[in-house]
């Protein structure tokens, strides 16, 4: 297993070992054990969400759940490839405001942790990709809410990419008020 540590230092990649042989490969996508002797404790894990994107460049996001259902996420991509962004929202975090985007393909196997008090986000670079990713607590309707995808200068790589009525109504990151503070990191 390989761990990558980015620009906000919560936020690390994870790269699970895949053993290859004349079928393919095997890989444990989640081992606690492994990760904790690497010297990464995750929280526990309540929830797994899979969705499939049939067109390139489909965005979904910038999304979180409002404290006290704030979720962590540990996202991979099950098939076909994406670029996954996570925006620190903690009020009063060193980084708050700051966005780390990270490829994460079925080829490379990378998987990205984003802790609570985070915002969540990705678009699709290949027609068919899924995501899959693990969550730490559980999906709360009434506490989801969106940032607006373009408010802070993330680099997508995409100029009009398929949103959800939802993604396209969200307010900016300027004009939206943040519930999240630097306790809520998972
Ligand atoms: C997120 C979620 C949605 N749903 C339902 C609500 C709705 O009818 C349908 C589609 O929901 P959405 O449009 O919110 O799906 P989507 O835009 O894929 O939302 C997801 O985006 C990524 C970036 C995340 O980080 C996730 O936490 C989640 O917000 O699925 C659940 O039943 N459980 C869940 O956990």
């Amino acid at each position: 297993m390989q761990i990558e540590a980015t620009a906000i230092p919560d936020v690390v990649v994870i790269t699970p070992k895949r053993h290859g042989d004349a079928r393919g490969f095997f890989s444990e996508s989640w081992n606690r054990k492994a990760l904790s002797e690497a010297g990464v404790e995750l929280p526990e894990f309540v929830q797994d969400n899979h969705s499939l994107s049939t067109a390139v460049g489909t965005l979904r996001g910038l999304h979180y759940q409002a404290p006290p259902h704030a979720q962590g996420k540990l996202v991979r991509c099950g098939r076909g490839a994406l670029y996954d962004v996570a925006v620190d929202a903690r009020r009063g975090s060193p980084t708050y405001g700051q966005w780390v985007g990270e490829e994460l393909s079925f080829e490379n196997g990378r998987q990205l942790w984003v802790p609570a008090g985070f915002l969540h986000g990705f678009v699709t670079r290949e027609p068919d990709t899924e995501i899959i990713y693990k969550c730490t607590d559980h999906y709360n309707q009434a506490a989801d809410g969106a940032v607006r995808w373009d408010s802070l200068g993330i680099d997508w790589g995409v100029e009009s990419p398929q949103l959800s009525d939802k993604d396209r109504k969200a307010p900016a990151f300027a004009e939206w008020t943040s519930p999240f503070d630097t306790g809520d990191a998972a």
